[in-house]
């Protein structure tokens, strides 16, 4: 039995995380915790599994990495400077390992990777991602990953900058640049998660689309990270790495 802490056991994604992980007859629920319990709760716990807020989640990781705890996160908010951080703390504690992703749902990985495969073919990427009003971080993760996915995919391909002619904009309205690549955010009433993945040539454009219908979605993903971490020592980022794509 995998002995298993969840922080943000309340929030939306981690009542799924929480009910997943006690339905599981390998995995043991020891720690439910929300944001005011103590984080000393979680001793005793093998793995954590992280979906709080991108304020918080340093710190909860310092604390859990310190103790050789090993985190499976789902918050976002990452940028190469945290990743990099986290990465010294983990040197510090060797052995442990830390899992990190952006979406933990198995289609919205296929559809990054697949963003990642077509971006090499077409002049011009860009990026929509749509999502519940309630989310604090702007663009998602995964919007943010895919682009840096796709911009890596051009880097090596040696594409040159996209054709853009605008040349007088109100601020924001070709969204942000994520090396590069143009990511648009929509916070709408009604919708889970979503994006699409916008690809454009000579007379042709592929749109590669996601969509989240359920919170449970993100639950499959999040127990083979929790299962797989203990052997993988170090940062992993993006669950790609443990599905042998
Ligand atoms: N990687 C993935 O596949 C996915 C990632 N996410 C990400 O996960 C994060 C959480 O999303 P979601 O569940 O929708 O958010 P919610 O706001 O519904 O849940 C977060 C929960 O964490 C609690 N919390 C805040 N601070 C702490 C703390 N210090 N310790 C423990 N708990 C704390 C919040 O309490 P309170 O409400 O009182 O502040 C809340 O109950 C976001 O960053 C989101 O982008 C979401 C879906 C999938
Ligand atoms: O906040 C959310 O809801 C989600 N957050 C993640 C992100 O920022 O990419 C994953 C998914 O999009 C849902």
């Amino acid at each position: 039995m995998i002995k298993v802490g969840v922080l943000g056991a309340r929030g939306r994604v981690g009542v799924e995380v929480c009910k997943a992980v006690e339905a599981a007859s390998d995995l043991e629920l020891v720690a439910a915790l929300d944001k005011d319990d103590s984080i000393e709760g979680l001793a005793g716990a093998e793995v954590v599994v992280d979906f709080t807020h991108p304020d918080v989640v340093m710190g909860n990781l310092r604390w859990a990495i310190g103790h050789g705890i090993h985190p499976v996160v789902g918050t976002t908010g990452f940028d190469a400077a945290r990743l990099d951080t986290v990465r010294g703390w983990l040197a510090d504690s060797p052995g442990t390992g830390a899992l990190i992703a952006p979406n933990f749902g198995i289609a919205a990985v296929l559809m990054m990777h697949f963003a990642q495969q077509a971006a090499r073919y077409f002049e011009s990427v860009e990026i929509v991602e749509l999502h519940h009003p309630n989310k604090a971080d702007a663009p998602s993760g995964t919007a943010r990953r895919t682009a840096e996915l796709v911009a890596e995919a051009r880097a090596k391909a040696g594409a040159g900058a996209m054709p853009d002619a605008t040349s007088t904009a109100l601020d924001g309205a070709r969204g942000a640049d994520v090396d590069g690549v143009r990511v648009h955010a929509v916070r709408l009433a009604g919708l889970i998660a979503h994006q699409e993945v916008l690809l454009g040539g000579d007379g042709e454009t592929l749109t590669i689309r996601h969509d989240t219908m359920s919170r449970a979605a993100f639950t499959p993903g999040v127990l083979l990270g929790v299962r797989r971490v203990r052997e993988l020592p170090g940062l992993t980022v993006g669950l790609e790495a443990l599905l042998d794509l």
